[in-house]
């Protein structure tokens, strides 16, 4: 893969409005070529950040009827719930823009997380199938256009934890976890070979609690001979930093 494009911003408000022009210029590329644009969302303040994608002028730069969203990793609570990465995204982003409500694949109910996490893969199987998602002809995985991930303080990304075997799976797509060290503790996430068969990733970080990680990450003695998680997120067609001044006082 080519070396990471880097982009340092002032402030998170700057971070909101490079994200959104970056992300709109994405959605055209692939609306024009192939009449969709995929895009899988993780939780957190990232969904903050999407703000700007719901205001003028963006709201009205893009065909948002061929959007398919996913959820990159999702906790295992009523979609209802305080809790729920597709509550949230609806409140702050997806409540606002008019993406039909079929092209949004949230996790089924009233399943246990195992069974969650293996509905979910088999629906994305079945999209791959049928020509909804294209397929990475490297991996056999899904390809999706877009993944938008956040990253935790010590190096997380999706649900896939340092300290857990999670994010050693080579094959499937989609995986459980039942302790979480970030409640709550029942998630499904997305794997490394899936994360790895996208196109495009951006890494969207701000805030100060992230500095050290993205030193860890991106500084000059940058590690990896133990790779936290974050360090293995390698998209096929390409990674994209968005940083704010705050996350990036450790470089
Ligand atoms: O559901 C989740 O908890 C996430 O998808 C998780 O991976 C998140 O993106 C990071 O923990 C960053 O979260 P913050 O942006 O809130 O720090």
């Amino acid at each position: 893969m080519a070396p990471p494009t880097i982009h340092k911003f002032e402030s998170e408000e700057q971070v909101a409005i490079a994200l959104a022009i970056y992300i709109l210029h994405l959605s055209a590329k692939s609306i024009a070529s192939k009449g969709s644009f995929s895009v899988a969302l993780s939780g957190g303040t990232l969904i903050n950040t999407l703000r700007k994608l719901t205001e003028p002028p963006y709201v009205s730069s893009t065909d948002w009827s061929k959007w398919l969203i996913f959820f990159l990793d999702e906790r295992v609570v009523p979609l209802d719930h305080p809790d729920s990465n597709y509550n949230l995204a609806h409140g702050g982003f997806l409540s606002k823009v008019p993406i039909p409500e079929s092209n949004i694949y949230a996790i089924k109910e009233k399943l246990s997380p195992k069974e969650a996490a293996d509905e979910y893969e088999q629906r994305l199987k079945h999209l791959v199938a049928n020509a909804t998602l294209k397929t990475s002809p490297t991996t056999g995985f899904a390809k999706f256009d877009l993944m938008l991930v956040g990253i935790g303080p010590e190096g997380h990304v999706a649900s896939l934890f340092c300290w857990h075997f999670q994010r050693f799976e080579k094959k499937k797509w989609v995986t459980f976890i039942t302790d979480s060290p970030k409640p709550p503790s029942n998630r499904i996430t997305f794997t490394f070979p899936l994360i790895n068969s996208a196109d495009k990733i951006a890494m969207v970080v701000t805030g100060e609690d992230v500095a050290d990680v993205v030193n860890v990450a991106l500084g000059k003695h940058a590690r990896n001979f133990y790779p936290l998680p974050v360090q293995k997120v390698s998209p096929e067609g390409g990674l994209t930093w968005f940083l704010d001044r705050q996350a990036i006082s450790e470089l």
